[in-house]
């Protein structure tokens, strides 16, 4: 290799090289070049930076390891999968060893009941096949009884699309909605950036609605009319509302009144309501419950023909939080069989999701029942990590409400929070002078200073003139302590720096 790296060091490094190689960064689509996602962003980057240099020089900063806060990924902090899930995915990927003796003092009898009759649904067995366009007819049989056991409403399982993850979904519902610059999508704001970055790969426009910090991240129709106003007077044709409950960031869960509001006015306005459902098993608060906007649809007589409604789940988040295995679906209802044809149409371009992701997102939606025999050890499992994410969510709350300057509404819900910090003028002002977001300036000052990796508020998208910055809650619980001391010492000192 050091040959070929002698080759690329070689050739002329200079504009003659560009001649003979037409991809430059500015010959890109300009969508492309439009679109973000801080999530994964520039911090990120510096954090990546300092990870590699921590390595190669030990000590060489005044901390040990990176703190990734900045995505929902729960495994990647320790997070155990559920074992009865596990199992069964092991035994419908290597069914040989469904037939070996052994098997059964090695896997629970129902997962091993399980992996037969999810194999028995797929065709051939063979979960190395293609599958359905909208994935396996048998698991989504499974998937809609769960939704109607959920929600108490029927569920039709060729409404479901088996996608890889809640993404390809929201992807796929902006490539049908947008037409050109003038459709516009309604996104909250503070919003979860995949939905920015989608509606700017397809050449639309994001109106946004302002979500009320003040209220704990409340949604006011009176927003939603005033934003959708103005963007009519704009020649903005607004075609769909994203709402996202629990929210991210903002770890708000909808009050049920609030979604019958949402609901009333897409259907009032003519609005596709897409529904972002992926944390519906993350509810901390005893005051708050989930309750899919299906569920609310249905109980306010809309019925399968009144409202247009896509709903996302995903096996990434919840209790689970099995990111890479990539399953989820959209629940596709309310739309008129030919535009059904024209979904089914961009979904078979793809031929079809992972049958891995496919099988988990049935097993999500039908874990295991009191009886089971895995029952027991399954409802331990899912409830020990929903009730460390509660506590760990308090714990960091009341750590960052205590910081001078800043505020933190409580994470009612989802895996993230979404703290408002005033910054002094003079920091705003050093961060202007580096051509930065003063969040930005907070975030990677904290990540030189700690290690620990939190996303910028205006990766988000908030009200202009504030800032704020997203944390998960993910670390596992014995460093949560640790993070918010870490925290605590660091603004003290920032404070202390630039206090006006
Ligand atoms: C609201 C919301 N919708 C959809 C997704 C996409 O999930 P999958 O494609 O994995 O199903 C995420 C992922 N959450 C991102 C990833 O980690 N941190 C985040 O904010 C999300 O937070």
């Amino acid at each position: 290799c050091s040959r070929l790296a002698r080759f690329f060091t070689s050739l002329p490094s200079d504009t003659s090289m560009a001649s003979h190689n037409p991809l430059s960064v500015d010959s890109l689509n300009p969508k492309v070049l439009k679109c973000e996602y801080a999530v994964r962003g520039e911090i990120v980057s510096l954090a990546q930076n300092l990870q590699q240099d921590l390595k190669a020089n030990p000590g060489s900063h005044p901390f040990e390891e990176i703190l990734y806060c900045n995505i929902g990924n729960p495994h990647s902090l320790g997070q155990q999968p559920i074992t009865f899930f596990r199992e069964v995915l092991a035994l419908c990927d290597h069914p040989t060893i469904l037939d070996k003796s052994e098997t059964q003092g090695l896997f629970s009898a129902d997962s091993i009941e399980r992996a037969w009759q999810i194999l028995d649904q797929i065709p051939g067995s063979a979960t190395g096949a293609y599958s359905h366009s909208q994935g396996v007819k048998g698991l989504r049989d499974t998937i809609a009884a769960g939704i109607e056991a959920r929600d108490g409403f029927p569920a039709d399982p060729n409404d479901i699309f088996l996608t890889d993850g809640a993404s390809p979904g929201v992807h796929m519902m902006m490539q049908l909605l947008i037409r050109s610059e003038t459709d516009g999508i309604f996104c909250p704001i503070p919003q979860y950036p995949l939905y920015s970055a989608s509606i700017a790969l397809h050449g639309g426009t994001l109106v946004p609605y302002y979500l009320d910090e003040a209220t704990g991240w409340g949604l006011e129709i009176s927003e939603l009319k005033k934003q959708l106003e103005t963007a009519r007077q704009k020649g903005i044709a607004v075609r769909a509302l994203v709402v996202i409950n629990p929210g991210n960031p903002t770890g708000q869960v909808l009050a049920e009144e609030n979604q019958r509001e949402i609901v009333e006015f897409c259907k009032k306005e003519g609005l596709v309501l897409l529904a972002d459902e992926v944390y519906q098993e993350n509810v901390y608060v005893p005051e708050k419950q989930f309750h899919s906007f299906k569920k609310v649809a249905r109980s306010m007589g809309y019925g399968d023909k009144d409202i247009p409604l896509v709903s996302f789940q995903s096996v990434s988040k919840g209790y689970y939080g099995e990111c890479g295995k990539r399953g989820g679906y959209m629940e596709v209802t309310g739309f008129s069989p030919e535009v059904r044809e024209q979904i089914y149409k961009v979904a078979s371009v793809n031929l079809c999701s992972n049958i891995s992701g496919q099988i988990l997102a049935s097993l999500v939606m039908s874990p295991p029942k009191v009886g089971d025999e895995s029952y027991e050890s399954y409802f331990a499992e899912k409830d020990g990590i929903l009730q460390s994410l509660a506590r760990r969510a308090k714990i960091l709350e009341d750590g960052l409400n205590k910081l001078e300057g800043v505020t933190c509404n409580k994470a009612e819900g989802a895996m993230y929070l979404f703290p408002r910090i005033r910054l002094p003028n003079k920091a705003i002002k050093e961060a202007e002078s580096l051509k930065k977001a003063p969040d930005a300036y907070y975030a990677a000052r904290l990540l030189n200073a700690t290690g620990i990796v939190v996303v910028p508020g205006s990766g988000f998208g908030q009200v202009p003139g504030t800032w704020h910055f997203r944390c998960t809650i993910l670390p596992q619980e014995e460093k949560i302590p640790a993070i918010v001391s870490r925290l605590t010492e660091f603004h003290q000192k920032f404070m202390d720096e630039f206090r006006d």
